[in-house]
């Protein structure tokens, strides 16, 4: 048995003007990366959406898949029939005996302009008919179960299973930014907000290793692998930071620690955005979430950086960025116990209202450039890929393409 399933892009992809084509291109191809090895085959296509058929056992996996592609709107398994009323009442039918539901409304939307009956009656006279076959009342707000219809010029689809995909632009389309990765729940959230917006994300960890353990590396590790799923391929650069922090700690008010590690974080993070050709860094702060996150604070520490440094949670409170990092499935290892190289050496007492004299006046007595060189040399840098599973049977039977008409949202 096979199933249909039909992709919408993100409606944002409609917009672009001139460079539409080049979006839609980049977020089918998005798509059809996401589905590789789920024996998916590309039926039909159109503007802004396309038709895959695969092996039915297929589908669990391909949903998971594409509820996490960015550029997707929503998609859904169909029911595809010939473009008339009987025929679509029967395969409502086929569908109405496995469901129950108190209230529901037709969503019928026509691209066949020659097909005889209008939107509106398309959806009165299949209410009509459910309405009949299960005693529920037509609700056209809220309602506990919608169909949508589409009429195409030689096929109709049902959609008999919907699901909203994350929306947004896919990989790559918006340039390459280099985001901070520290173990934490903020900053993968961040990456992934990033990501949402069509840029490339590089992640950039720095860790205390061989002064403490090597716990950071390996959560850093386990998030960029999750970050991958939305990305399809992501490189994790791991930065000692021990010598850094060393030398910090030998001559800095004690006060000014984090803030010195945080301006020393986004030089090291700049030169591997030159590296990569990123235009822009990135990190997880919150306004005021922390010490670290005071206003002041966070001017002391941009003064370090020449490139953009953009803070997508800036105005997000910790139970909104927990609920995303739930929902991205990286909360679950950010939580995960690590010794994180900049609270064991962190002060009880860090400055809240830093001034950068202060901060160029212990600098003055560093050798930045060696602590970064120092830096760069002993990193490692890690990729991954998604998906990397093995591929699942391909189906048996050959079914014939469909016309490429067009698709109205
Ligand atoms: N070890 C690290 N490696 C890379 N980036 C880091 C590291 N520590 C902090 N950062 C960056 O600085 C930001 C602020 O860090 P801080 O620990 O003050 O805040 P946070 O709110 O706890 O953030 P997070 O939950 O992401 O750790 C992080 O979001 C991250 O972008």
């Amino acid at each position: 048995m096979e199933t249909l399933v039909l992709v919408n892009l993100f409606h944002e992809l409609a917009l672009k003007g001139e460079n539409r084509p080049f979006f839609l291109r980049k977020a089918k191809a998005h798509v059809r990366e996401a589905l590789k090895g789920t024996a998916a085959r590309l039926e039909a296509e159109w503007p802004m959406a396309l038709l895959f058929r695969l092996p039915q056992e297929a589908w669990p996996e391909a949903k998971e898949r594409l509820k996490d592609t960015l550029g997707v709107e929503g998609f859904a398994r169909v029911l595809r029939t010939p473009p008339d009323l009987k025929a679509l009442e029967a395969a409502l039918e086929e569908t109405l005996a496995r469901e129950r539901f108190g209230s529901f409304r037709i969503t019928a939307k026509r691209s066949d302009k020659a097909f005889p009956l209008t939107s509106p009656e398309i959806e009165r006279l299949l209410g009509a008919f459910v309405k009949e076959k299960t005693g529920a009342k037509v609700q056209l707000k809220g309602p506990e179960r919608e169909f949508v219809v589409r009429i195409l010029p030689q096929a109709a689809l049902l959609e008999v299973e919907r699901h909203p995909g994350p929306g947004g632009l896919p990989p790559g389309v918006s340039g390459k930014v280099v985001a901070l990765l520290s173990g934490g729940i903020d900053s993968p959230v961040a990456a992934y907000r990033l990501m949402r917006r069509g840029a490339e994300v590089v992640l950039v960890h720095f860790h205390p290793f061989p002064l403490l353990s090597g716990q950071s590396r390996e959560k850093a590790k386990a998030i960029a692998e999750r970050l991958a799923r939305f990305q399809h391929r992501i490189t994790l650069h791991l930065v000692p930071f021990s010598e850094v922090q060393r030398q910090i700690i030998l001559e800095a008010p004690k006060a000014y620690r984090v803030v010195l590690y945080r301006r020393y974080m986004l030089r090291i993070a700049e030169a591997i955005a030159k590296e990569e050709g990123a235009l822009a860094l990135a990190t997880g702060d919150s306004l005021g979430q922390v010490a670290s996150q005071t206003l002041e604070n966070l001017h002391v520490v941009n003064q370090a950086a020449t490139l953009p440094v953009f803070r997508p949670l800036i105005g997000f409170d910790k139970v909104e960025i927990k609920a995303e990092a739930e929902r991205i499935g990286t909360y679950a290892i950010s939580i995960l116990p690590d010794e994180e190289c900049c609270t064991l050496f962190a002060p009880k007492h860090p400055v809240t209202r830093a001034q950068l004299s202060v901060a160029l006046e212990t600098e003055s007595r560093l050798d930045t450039e060696r602590l970064i060189a120092l830096a760069l040399e002993g990193r490692e840098v890690v990729r991954y890929t998604w998906p990397g599973q093995k591929p699942l049977p391909r189906p048996q039977e050959e079914v014939p393409i469909m016309g490429h008409g067009p698709l109205d949202g």
